[in-house]
């Protein structure tokens, strides 16, 4: 009697898609001598990324599927793998897979195996090859001293510059009302920072900027409201100034996001910054010259109808010397491969997130793979040390890492929160969820001694309790006549769900809210059909390039003044959103309630989080930590502590190879 098999034993118990289970019987089919766990292991790297995953790891099927399944041991279904057919194994990792294997196995996870589709194996060569392009491109040997005047009125409370009258050399060609402004600032203020090597150790805004000027890539990460914009902004003005020093033209810059509202959040966050700068008495002829939109990556890259390709890769580069990319945690590995491939040689690319968001939906923790490699930027390399040395001043050396990382990426954690709503304390909050604590986290909530922090202990369905206040909301936005407002206005408050099904789940939330909102006078009249009606949110599910509207992207339906139902959505222009037949949308549903993956990047003024009664996989302390910190003015979090408890004790780990592929050997 032949053993059970796996591969039926995974289909008949609803753990693989149909696509999955069509990848494993089409080589059955082409090969009916294909082992068992071959086939099985084929199903699961397609499984794996569907989940997140960029390939799937033998040792731990687990972390895929629950169920109690015979698994093969690790190591001998390893060596099946191996010696497949349908299995390249590349010499090493920059090396393309053979064509005719649609599986790649490669010992990418300390020492242990990863299969991939090839698709994904290729993505992830391709994107570290770009990556060590980038970063390992030389830049023009500008020496920083003439910026340390500027520097010093940038990051005033860091730079050490020289003592007064001890002026830099080679200030010539910038600037002299900046330089003289500096110089004043070189007395008393900057000895007695000079004083403080702890605030300077701390000081790490400062450092990024510094180091970005010796790197073409660059890594900025933190939390919410830590300064990552505002340091780009003051490190793109170093940028100007060096160009303008070294008779350059102005570096071309673009900034982007990977969604239109994270896009946009991070153009306002940099024009504001650069009008504190010139307000501080930074020269207005630099900051003109500062980005002042943002865009999205699909149109930085230029969507091409009806293709997943872009009108800018490798063959044609973007035309641009610096691009800054904000909320990277969420880009998955095909667009982020995409991405770096049409960045041309020799130009600057700055990626800001904080890594402690959930990772893409999509294939990829692309961000934590290159933070590996990059390594810890808290430590200057010694050459970056005494390079920096005029604008960092000798305390620089204090912090000095002997081994320089393998990746030449510079990566810079920046921790100090500054954004202080008086309204929402958040931040003890954030600290004990990010780091899995529990109890401060139960003690933080049950206490409500943070402004602003509402904890609804074992709450099941806020529309109950709270149906008035929710309504009000709702309600308000179909009482505007204009959509650009209704659109602002939608962005007060918004249901965050953990899940997408079951009756805290996105989809049931959403049907409840579409009912209660049916019953009032609102949602009386609603359209034929698709059931749309005046006041309706709409959130798009699928990237429509010839509507240039894509996934997470929020809109309302409103009627117009012939009553018929015209569906709004962001342009370019918050103040002009473009209009759409909403028979003719994209996939879409409602977005009063939406999963907490599709309102990343996206902040609300109060957020109510809504955790299952049921734990399940997805539910992860990333996942509570995203929540929580979409809120800007006032959080409300529904929950039992047994489901906070186990949120906070799962990790949403990824598996990939990215971080060895860049040279991390360190696991
Ligand atoms: N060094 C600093 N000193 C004083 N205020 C600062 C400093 N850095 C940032 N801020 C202020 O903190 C607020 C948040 O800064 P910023 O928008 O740059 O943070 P962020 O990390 O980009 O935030 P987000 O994660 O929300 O995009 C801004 O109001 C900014 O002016």
């Amino acid at each position: 009697m032949s053993a059970p098999s796996l591969l039926n034993a995974l289909w008949q118990s609803g753990q693989l898609r149909t696509l999955d289970h069509a990848l494993a019987q089409s080589l059955r089919r082409l090969d009916p001598d294909t082992p068992d766990e071959v086939l099985a292991a084929a199903a699961l790297a397609s499984l794996a990324v569907s989940q997140g995953h960029a390939g799937f790891d033998p040792a731990q099927p687990q972390m895929l599927v629950e169920a109690p399944l015979p698994w093969p041991e690790p190591e001998a279904w390893t060596r099946a793998l191996g010696t497949s057919r349908w299995v390249a194994t590349p010499e090493a990792a920059d090396i393309e897979a053979a064509t005719d294997a649609p599986l790649v196995l490669e010992h990418t996870l300390e020492g242990r195996g990863l299969l991939y589709l090839r698709r994904y194996r290729e993505y992830e060569r391709r994107l570290a090859l770009q990556l060590h392009r980038i970063a390992a491109h030389p830049l023009p040997g500008d020496a920083p001293t003439p910026l340390a005047p500027l520097f010093a009125q940038l990051f005033p409370t860091s730079s050490l510059l020289p003592p007064a009258g001890d002026k830099p050399a080679g200030t010539a060609g910038l600037d002299d009302e900046v330089a003289r402004r500096a110089s004043a600032m070189d007395g008393a203020s900057q000895r007695a920072r000079r004083a403080d090597e702890g605030a300077f150790h701390e000081d790490r805004q400062a450092r990024a900027a510094a180091v970005a000027l010796r790197h073409a890539l660059l890594l900025v990460t933190g939390g919410p409201g830590t300064g990552k914009t505002t340091t780009i902004t003051r490190l793109l003005t170093l940028l100007v100034a060096q160009a303008r020093h070294a008779g350059r033209a102005a570096p071309r810059i673009a900034l982007a996001a990977p969604t239109g509202r994270a896009a946009e959040r991070m153009a306002e966050s940099v024009r504001a910054a650069a009008q504190t700068l010139e307000a501080a008495g930074i020269d207005a002829g630099l900051c003109a010259q500062l980005p002042t939109t943002g865009t999205t990556l699909h149109r930085l890259l230029g969507t091409i109808p009806d293709t997943p390709r872009f009108r800018h890769h490798a063959d044609h580069p973007l035309p641009l010397d610096v691009v800054v990319v904000d909320e990277a945690s969420m880009i998955d590995l095909p667009l982020m491969t995409k991405l770096v491939e049409a960045v041309p040689d020799g130009a600057r690319l700055v990626l800001l997130g904080d890594p402690d968001q959930l990772p893409s939906v999509e294939a990829g923790d692309v961000l934590a793979g290159i933070l590996l490699a990059a390594g810890d930027g808290a430590h200057l390399t010694a050459a970056d040390a005494e390079a920096l040395q005029p604008l960092l001043g000798t305390a620089s050396a204090a912090a000095v890492s002997n081994v320089p990382p393998a990746f030449p990426a510079r990566h810079v954690h920046l921790t100090r929160g500054f954004r202080q709503h008086d309204a929402l304390q958040l931040a003890p909050l954030a600290i004990a969820v990010r780091t899995g604590d529990a109890t401060s986290t139960l003690d933080l909530l049950r206490g409500a001694t943070l402004p602003g922090v509402h904890f609804h202990e074992d709450l099941a369905d806020p529309l109950q309790v709270h149906r008035d206040r929710l309504l009000a909301h709702w309600t308000s936005l179909a009482r505007t006549d204009s959509p650009a407002e209704a659109l602002r206005l939608a962005t007060r408050l918004r249901l965050l769900t953990a899940v997408r099904d079951g009756p805290q789940g996105a989809r049931s939330v959403n049907a409840r809210v579409e009912a209660i909102l049916s019953g009032s006078r609102l949602g009386g009249s609603r359209g034929r059909g698709a059931g749309h009606f005046h006041g309706r949110l709409l959130l798009i599910t699928q990237n429509s390039y010839r509507h240039r509207l894509f996934n997470g992207d929020i809109g309302i339906c409103l009627r117009d003044d012939d009553g018929h139902l015209v569906a709004w959505f962001p342009g370019e222009d918050p103040s002009q959103p473009r209009p759409f037949h909403p028979a003719t949308l994209p996939a879409h549903e409602s977005a009063f309630a939406m999963t907490v993956h599709k309102a990343q990047g996206s902040e609300f003024d109060e957020v109510w989080l809504l955790l299952p009664e049921r734990s399940t996989r997805v539910l992860s302390r990333e996942l509570v930590y995203t929540g929580i910190t979409r809120a800007r003015r006032e959080l409300h979090l529904a929950g039992s502590a047994g489901i906070i408890e186990a949120a906070l004790a799962r990790h949403a780990s990824r598996w990939s190879g990215l971080g060895w592929r860049l040279g991390f050997t360190d696991y």
